[in-house]
């Protein structure tokens, strides 16, 4: 069985507390936004679509044990929450378009007279609960699509060794994952040779998580530190790189995982097609390039410590970004639920 991240009925929230992973498995309850809003923020849940579901989720918890029989207040409320918990990470754009999505529904529910404010809370919540089975579907699609656009730049019907960086399986999603979704679809298929997965430093997202997940599904994986990265792709033939986002702007620009940068440069020179998987909620339309992006900044401690063990030198400054932006001219494909496309024609993709 897959890993879960987040666990939910209606009523009851729990989410796998990833900072104690890989060694403890263990559920925290989540029992309204401010639990929600510290669980996103501490990253014991990280992933740029489950932090956007588990957000929306704790908000659903919420207002089940509220009693209001005011729509007006319920739609102030529900403005204000959303808009507190897109603020417990800054960079993916997932909570914000889901919470964008959200309030617009709350205000023509609050509009329409016909409704009333029991209706209100159910239409909402539901809307809420469909994030689960949604992201999960769009997952599968995108492994669907990536294993097909990999496996057309390969001769013959053999098997292709990928690389992969940060965190983009069931523990950063509903389920299934992105990049690891793609992976994982080229498993099924029996056309994934190999898998390297990269630490990601500092945090060790890759070390911590995806070597976790891989393990857990018996996926033939070897790790690599970050720097190895130009030496693997020297010695060894790696057919694709498949990373995932935390946003992609309008112009096909990627931020994700710090590092991810140096890996599509390190792409292009090897020759080695480089893809982003992301679901259209990853895609901010009205932010036109990567510049636009804000990139969140860590403490210290995560560099200079591992676990509280501190290993840099006492007294030395760092700087710590949480993420890079990808120029779209070093990206191949963007792996979507609506198919594979060339980053400059994602704008064609929206209304406008
Ligand atoms: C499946 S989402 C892809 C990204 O969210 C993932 O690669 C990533 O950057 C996670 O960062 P994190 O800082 O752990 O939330």
């Amino acid at each position: 069985m897959s890993l879960e991240s987040i666990k939910y009925q209606r009523g009851n929230l729990e989410v796998l507390d990833q900072l104690l992973l890989p060694f403890q498995k263990k559920y925290i309850k989540v029992e309204g936004v401010e639990d929600g809003w510290k669980v996103i923020n501490k990253m014991q849940v990280r992933g740029a679509p489950a932090i956007a579901i588990l957000g929306c989720l704790s908000l659903a918890i919420e207002l089940l044990k509220d009693n209001s029989s005011d729509k007006k207040v319920m739609r102030q409320e529900i403005e204000g929450k959303l808009n507190y918990l897109v603020s417990a990470r800054p960079t993916a754009v997932n909570i914000k378009l889901a919470a964008d999505e959200l309030i617009n529904l709350a205000n023509t529910l609050s509009a329409d007279e016909s409704i009333n404010p029991d209706e209100f809370k159910e239409r909402f919540i539901s809307s809420i609960e469909g994030m689960l089975s949604k992201d999960i579907e769009d997952n599968k699609a995108i492994g669907r699509y990536g294993c097909e656009a990999i496996l057309k730049n390969l001769e013959g019907d053999g098997q292709v060794r990928v690389l992969t960086h940060c965190n983009t399986g069931s523990l950063a999603t509903a389920e299934y994952g992105t990049a690891l979704g793609v992976i994982r679809s080229l498993h099924s298929a029996k056309r994934l040779e190999h898998v390297f997965c990269t630490e990601t430093r500092p945090y060790n997202q890759g070390a911590r998580l995806t070597a976790f997940e891989l393990v857990h599904e018996k996926i033939p994986a070897t790790l690599i530190v970050d720097s190895m990265v130009a030496a693997l792709m020297h010695v060894r033939k790696i057919g694709a790189v498949v990373v995932g986002a935390d946003r992609v702007a309008a112009n096909g620009d990627t931020a994700n995982k710090i590092g991810t940068y140096q890996i599509a440069i390190v792409a292009k020179y090897h020759n080695v097609p480089f893809y982003v998987a992301a679901p259209f909620t990853s895609i901010d339309i009205n932010v036109p390039s990567g510049e636009h992006i804000k990139i969140e900044e860590r403490p210290d401690k995560e560099m200079t410590h591992i676990g509280d063990r501190r290993i840099a030198a006492p007294g030395i400054n760092c700087w710590n970004p949480s993420f890079d932006i990808t120029p779209a001219f070093l990206i191949t494909g963007i792996i979507t639920e609506k198919g594979v496309f060339l980053p400059h024609m994602l704008k064609t993709l929206f209304p406008i």
